[in-house]
């Protein structure tokens, strides 16, 4: 079985409802099983910040699929949930990250592993926290990434609560 962590984030809409409709559909996929999520949080955006702000999460699965498999699931979800891409990083109904799958490292243009941009993004390592601390990028754990970015950055991550 292999072992994948997800990043989730909404800035449009009833972001609730998008989060949990893209857990459930992530639960309810035959080969796909959600061992661990993390806590909500609400964050500033970040790259581009004239935008709403998003809510978070990240998750731990298990699953009999290949990455690719996987990031095709992503999309899907994306898809399902009209996700428009017109500005770079800008807002969304839902994205679905492939953060980690088991120890792949690769930089494949279609799926970057570990996911290219972990280390800059509070909203990303905060609640990869709540699941695995122990989860390394480049021999350092993601703590050390965490520690390096500033209070302001470590600030605009909140947790709320909000049952997924
Ligand atoms: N680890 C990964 N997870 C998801 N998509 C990836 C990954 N590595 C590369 N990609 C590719 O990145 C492309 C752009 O993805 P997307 O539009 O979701 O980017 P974004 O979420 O706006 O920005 P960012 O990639 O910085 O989070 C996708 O077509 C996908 O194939
Ligand atoms: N706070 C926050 N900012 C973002 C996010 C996100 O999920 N949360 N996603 C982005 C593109 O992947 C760009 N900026």
């Amino acid at each position: 079985m292999n072992k994948a962590y997800l990043g989730l984030g909404t800035n449009m809409g009833h972001r609730e409802g998008y989060l949990r409709q893209a857990c459930k559909t992530l639960q309810e996929h035959g080969k796909i099983n959600i061992s661990k999520i993390s806590k909500v949080y609400e964050t500033k955006a970040w790259g581009y910040t004239e935008q709403d702000d998003f809510l978070n999460i990240c998750m731990e699965i298990e699953t009999s699929l290949s990455s690719i498999e996987l990031l095709e699931i992503c999309h899907a979800i994306e898809e399902m949930l009209n996700r428009e891409r017109t500005i770079k990083w800008g807002p969304r109904t839902i994205d679905v990250d492939i953060l980690f799958f088991n120890n792949i490292i690769s930089d494949d243009e279609r799926l970057t592993l570990p996911h290219p941009r972990i280390k800059e993004r509070a909203f990303v390592l905060i609640p990869l926290m709540d699941l695995n601390k122990e989860l390394i990028i480049n021999n350092k754990p993601i703590s050390y990434y965490l520690s390096k970015l500033s209070k302001e950055e470590r600030d605009e991550v909140k947790e709320v609560s909000v049952n997924i």
